[in-house]
């Protein structure tokens, strides 16, 4: 470590999607080093909307390993943290940094210790795939402060380590996480089958039903029905759009569709009453223009939507939606080098 004085704290920070499957991954075949026992294809949802940013850093000061989540700090004695940790410095490289003169060598990441602040701007572990970004996040800004050579696919495989949906926020797009047959996980990577642009007009509406943390995690979830279940190999065939906790996430082929679901379903679930619709209806709010509702009262004002059977209104289900996000297929990961992104403070490593 060529530093003079042992202050230094070297810095990055990066953010990186969530991504929603179309073909659910549900069911491991090793637990340890979580490989599935299907291939499952994902739509990464757009950052602007729904993200985890990270911020990793090292310094000789540090004494050890430590990781705030969200603003509080988290232990990273957990199996799934050490084996990404392991992996990356495994595979770690030389680093120089010459304007703030700092030299760090290959050996010198294994006695390193990290800082790492994490914030996740929508509800964490709530069946939003919370782990998927915040995994693929860690993986990818500790591989650039520690320079890995590795591709986005080949560190996909780190961060299924982490979480299984993990491996497909390393890109954007549309990715397919590939089951793989090795034993030893090498082939169960992520590769990306189209960029975000290639269903440019794709409109993906999120009902938040509940933002509160979920009772049953998709790592128990998952294992309670590869138990239990004789059908679960025939479920891998099946597609549906709701994942591992209470909040629908609709997926509709364009703008026009999407608009006239949206009417429909502010109709059939308006807000509590002195909602504003600004935070009602959050992310891609051009969906809302071209729904025809501009202001709350627009949502008051919906007209019974045509197919409603027998022109029998239904009850409404008033406040059971807490709000909606509207968005669209994004961008995979990307390095923030501005340091207003910072999650840590420069001087310090200590969460700002
Ligand atoms: N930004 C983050 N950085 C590191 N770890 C995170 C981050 N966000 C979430 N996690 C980890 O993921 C866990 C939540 O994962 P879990 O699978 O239970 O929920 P989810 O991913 O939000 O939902 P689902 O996987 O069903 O979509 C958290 O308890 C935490 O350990
Ligand atoms: C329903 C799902 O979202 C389940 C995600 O499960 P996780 O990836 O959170 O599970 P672990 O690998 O145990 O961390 C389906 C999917 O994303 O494919």
């Amino acid at each position: 470590m060529g530093a003079e004085s042992e202050k230094w704290v070297l810095m990055v920070t990066a953010r990186t999607p969530t991504n929603i499957a179309v073909i659910k991954y549900w069911g491991k075949r090793d637990e340890k080093l979580i490989l599935p026992i299907n291939d499952s294809i994902s739509v990464t949802l757009d950052p602007n909307h729904l993200c985890t940013t990270t911020t990793v850093s090292v310094s000789p000061s540090f004494v050890e390993d430590r990781m705030w989540l969200n603003g509080k700090e988290i232990s990273l004695q957990g199996g799934r943290f050490q084996s990404c940790l392991r992996e990356i410095r495994a595979r770690a490289n030389d680093v120089e940094d010459k304007k703030k003169g700092i030299k760090i060598k290959k050996e010198d990441w294994q006695k390193l210790h990290l800082h790492i602040a994490s914030y996740n701007n929508f509800p964490t572990a709530a069946g939003l795939a919370s782990s998927a970004a915040g995994l693929a996040c860690l993986v990818f800004s500790l591989a650039k402060l520690m320079n890995l050579k590795e591709d986005n696919s080949q560190l996909s495989a780190i961060a299924r380590q982490g979480s299984g949906s993990a491996c497909r926020s390393l890109y954007g797009g549309f990715v397919k996480w590939i089951m793989g047959k090795e034993e030893n996980g090498s082939d169960s990577l992520a590769v990306q089958l189209a960029d975000e642009k290639h269903w440019d007009d794709l409109v993906i509406i999120i009902a938040v039903v509940s933002a509160r943390q979920k009772e049953t995690s998709s790592t128990s979830g998952m294992r309670d029905t590869v138990e239990t279940s004789a059908l679960i190999q025939h479920r891998a065939k099946v597609a549906y759009t709701f994942d591992a906790g209470p909040n629908a996430v609709m997926i509709t082929r364009n703008r026009k569709t999407a608009a006239l679901l949206l009417q429909r379903l502010l109709y059939n679930f308006p807000p509590q009453p002195g909602t504003d619709l600004d935070s009602y209806v959050i992310g891609d709010k051009s969906i809302l223009e071209d729904a025809g509702v501009k202001d709350i009262k627009d949502v008051e004002a919906l007209a019974p939507p045509p197919e409603t059977k027998d022109n029998i209104v239904g009850e409404k289900s008033k406040g059971d939606v807490s709000y909606f996000i509207c968005t669209r297929p994004g961008g995979g990961p990307v390095v923030l080098s501005d340091e207003i992104h910072a999650l840590l403070d420069p001087l310090t490593g200590l969460p700002n």
